[in-house]
C-alpha cells in the first residue's frame, strides 16, 4: 500500500514526524527521493506535492494521501474520502481586500477580479452568493496582485494573519476552514491496511495531551484518591507484591490530560498517595 505524503513545505516535517511516532518508521528516505520504504514491508510512502496528492490517490498513485482538506476540496476528486482530520496545518482560505479601498462586502465584487491559487474553491463560494466576479488564477505571492491592479480582491490562505496585515488587506468573509486529513481512494477503504494505518495515526492523535499518572495508594485510602482523579477512563488499580506490607498498598495507574496533570499530583498526594509517576503517551488505541 502506498500513502502519498507532500515532499516538501511546510506539511513535509510534521507529516513524516507524525508517520514516525505512529511507528512507521521511514526506511533509506534519503532527500529528493521520490518513494521511501518503511518498516512495514506492505507499506510505502511516495512524496509529491501537496497540491498533486487527492490527484494522485484518485488516479491510482498512491490508495491513500495526507495533505490539506484545502488542496482536496481544490481537487475536485469525487473518488476519495476522508478518513482522519490530523489537525496540523490549520489554516482558513479567506477572501480579502486592501484595506483602504472601496470593496467591503461580498456584493461589491460583482463586475471585479479575484486572484487566488484556489480557483475551484473560489468559483465554488462565489456560486453561492449570486455574485460572479472574473477569477484569475495565479501561482503564488496572491497577496501582492491587488497592489499591482491586478485584481480587486483575492481569496488566499491565512493562519496568523500576518501576511494579510503586512500587505495591508483585510478580511471580508471565510471561504473555507482547513487541515490536514488522510484520505483514501473508495475502492480500497476496506483492506485491512488501510485500517491499521488509520489506527496507527489516531493512536497518536489520542495520545496528544495526554499524560499517564502512576501512584501507590495504602489500600485504606484507594477510595480518596480514586475521587480525585480526573476520569478519562480507569484508573486501573493493580496489588503489589510486598513482603513486609502485605496487601496493605495497592499501584493506581490513570490516563489524564496534560493540563489536569498539576493539580491531579497536589490532590492525590493530599489523598494519600505517593511515589507518583507521570510519564508521556506515545500512543494510545481505544
Ligand atoms: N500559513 C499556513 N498555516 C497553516 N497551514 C498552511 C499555511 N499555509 C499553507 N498551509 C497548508 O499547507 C498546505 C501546503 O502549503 P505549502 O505552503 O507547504 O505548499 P505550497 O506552497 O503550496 O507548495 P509548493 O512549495 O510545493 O509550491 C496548504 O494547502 C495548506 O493546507
Ligand atoms: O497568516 P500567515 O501566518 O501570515 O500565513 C499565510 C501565508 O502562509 C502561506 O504562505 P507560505 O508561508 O507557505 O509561503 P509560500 O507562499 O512560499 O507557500 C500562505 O500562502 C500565506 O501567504
Ligand atoms: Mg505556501
Amino acid at each position: 500500500m502506498r500513502i502519498a505524503v507532500p515532499n516538501k513545505g511546510r506539511l513535509h516535517e510534521p507529516t513524516i514526524d507524525l508517520l514516525e511516532r505512529a511507528g512507521l518508521h521511514l526506511e533509506n528516505g534519503a532527500d529528493r527521493k521520490l518513494y521511501a520504504d518503511t518498516v512495514d514491508p506492505d507499506v510505502t510512502v511516495l512524496f509529491a506535492r501537496a497540491a498533486d496528492i487527492p490527484e494522485y490517490v484518485s488516479d491510482g498513485a498512491a490508495e491513500l494521501g495526507i495533505t490539506g482538506f484545502d488542496q482536496v476540496r481544490e481537487a475536485r476528486v469525487d473518488d476519495v474520502s476522508e478518513l482522519l482530520d490530523l489537525e496540523f496545518g490549520r489554516c482558513r482560505l479567506v477572501l480579502a481586500a486592501p484595506e483602504d479601498g472601496d470593496t467591503d462586502a461580498v456584493a461589491d465584487l460583482a463586475g471585479k477580479t479575484v486572484a487566488t491559487e484556489f480557483p475551484n474553491i473560489t468559483a465554488d463560494f462565489f456560486a453561492t452568493t449570486g455574485v460572479d466576479p472574473d477569477i484569475v488564477e495565479v501561482s503564488g505571492a496572491t497577496e501582492l496582485t491587488p497592489h499591482v491592479e491586478m485584481a480587486d480582491a483575492i481569496v488566499d490562505i491565512t493562519s496568523t494573519g500576518t501576511t494579510l496585515k503586512m500587505n495591508r488587506l483585510a478580511v471580508i468573509d471565510e471561504v473555507l476552514s482547513s487541515s490536514v486529513r488522510l484520505f483514501g481512494r473508495e475502492d480500497v477503504l476496506d483492506g485491512p491496511k488501510v485500517g491499521e494505518v488509520r489506527t496507527a495515526l489516531s493512536s497518536v492523535k489520542h495520545a496528544e495531551g495526554k499524560r499517564y499518572l502512576m501512584m501507590n495508594v495504602p489500600r485504606d485510602r484507594l477510595e480518596d484518591v480514586r475521587d480525585v482523579i480526573p476520569g478519562l477512563g480507569g484508573p486501573t488499580i493493580m496489588d503489589i507484591a510486598d513482603e513486609d506490607d502485605g496487601d496493605a498498598k495497592v499501584a493506581v495507574h490513570a490516563v489524564v490530560n496534560e493540563r489536569d496533570v498539576f493539580e491531579t499530583i497536589t490532590e492525590v498526594k493530599t489523598a494519600g498517595a505517593s511515589d507518583i509517576l507521570v510519564t508521556e503517551i506515545e500512543r494510545l488505541v481505544e
